[in-house]
């Protein structure tokens, strides 16, 4: 579902953020992405929504060269993607629902379709209640899954989640990840960046490590191994 192979990334001013980087997520994968800060995390994550372009090897992305994809296509490609950022993005001047319908009304959905894919994103959420409230008025743990109902309104197959548990207690935490867990089990290919060394060790899943943007790490670490891997 998402492979890289030989990536590099320099950006302008010649920072090398990623250095050959290879890897391959199958569909229906879920795995965590970490490293320290400025391991080039959100930077992986950048060129598979094709928010950056790498500066050579090659990634594929649900079938879709990214080499290959035309300027006019990237927006067709990104509503295979999902993406989760841990300040949420949320409008505040707009209620839940206009919220999670925003990727909708983009596409050009009719209003009918679009109560009915909002109801079921929000239910998915357990936000039913709230979608006529405003930003301000939820939570932190309820805006970041008002930002996960936007993701997954459109039924993307792929979503990537960039630090989504940061400003979140444990319990929060673990509650975002359970969610990511239920759209794994319908078939969703995860990928989760974070920082969250208990997080991780906790859920068992494959993580990917950088260190100054080069892959150290593929598998499933334990806490020793990650906090080596990012501490060292
Ligand atoms: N637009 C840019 N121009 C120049 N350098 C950049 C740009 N974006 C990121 N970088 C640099 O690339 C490196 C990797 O950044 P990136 O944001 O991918 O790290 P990260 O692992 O996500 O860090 P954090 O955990 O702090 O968010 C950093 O040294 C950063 O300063």
């Amino acid at each position: 579902m998402i492979n890289f192979s030989n990536v590099n990334k320099t950006y302008p001013g010649g920072y090398l953020a990623l250095k050959q980087v290879s890897f391959s997520l199958a569909a229906g994968e879920m795995a965590f992405l970490t490293g320290h800060s400025g391991a080039g995390k959100s930077t992986l994550l950048k060129l598979i929504s094709m928010m950056e372009k790498p500066s050579s090897g090659s990634i594929c992305v649900n079938h879709n060269e990214l080499a290959d994809i035309k300027y006019q296509q990237i927006p067709y490609v990104r509503r295979g993607i999902g993406m989760i950022f841990q300040n949420h993005n949320l409008l505040k001047d707009r209620t839940i629902f206009d919220n999670v319908a925003l990727p909708l009304i983009i596409e050009g959905v009719s209003h009918k379709e679009i109560r009915k894919r909002v109801s079921t994103a929000l239910e998915k959420v357990h936000l039913s209640a709230k979608l006529r409230c405003y930003p301000h008025m939820l939570s932190g743990g309820e805006q970041q899954r008002v930002g996960i109902a936007r993701a997954i309104v459109n039924k993307p197959p792929i979503l990537l989640a960039d630090e989504p548990t940061g400003n979140l207690d444990p319990k929060l935490s673990l509650d975002i990840i359970r969610l990511f867990e239920e759209f794994n089990a319908a078939g969703v290919t995860v990928l989760i960046a974070t920082h969250d060394l208990g997080l991780i060790a906790r859920m068992k899943y494959r993580t990917l490590t950088l260190k100054e943007g080069t892959m150290i790490n593929d598998g499933i670490v334990d806490g020793l191994q990650a906090k080596g891997g990012i501490d060292e």
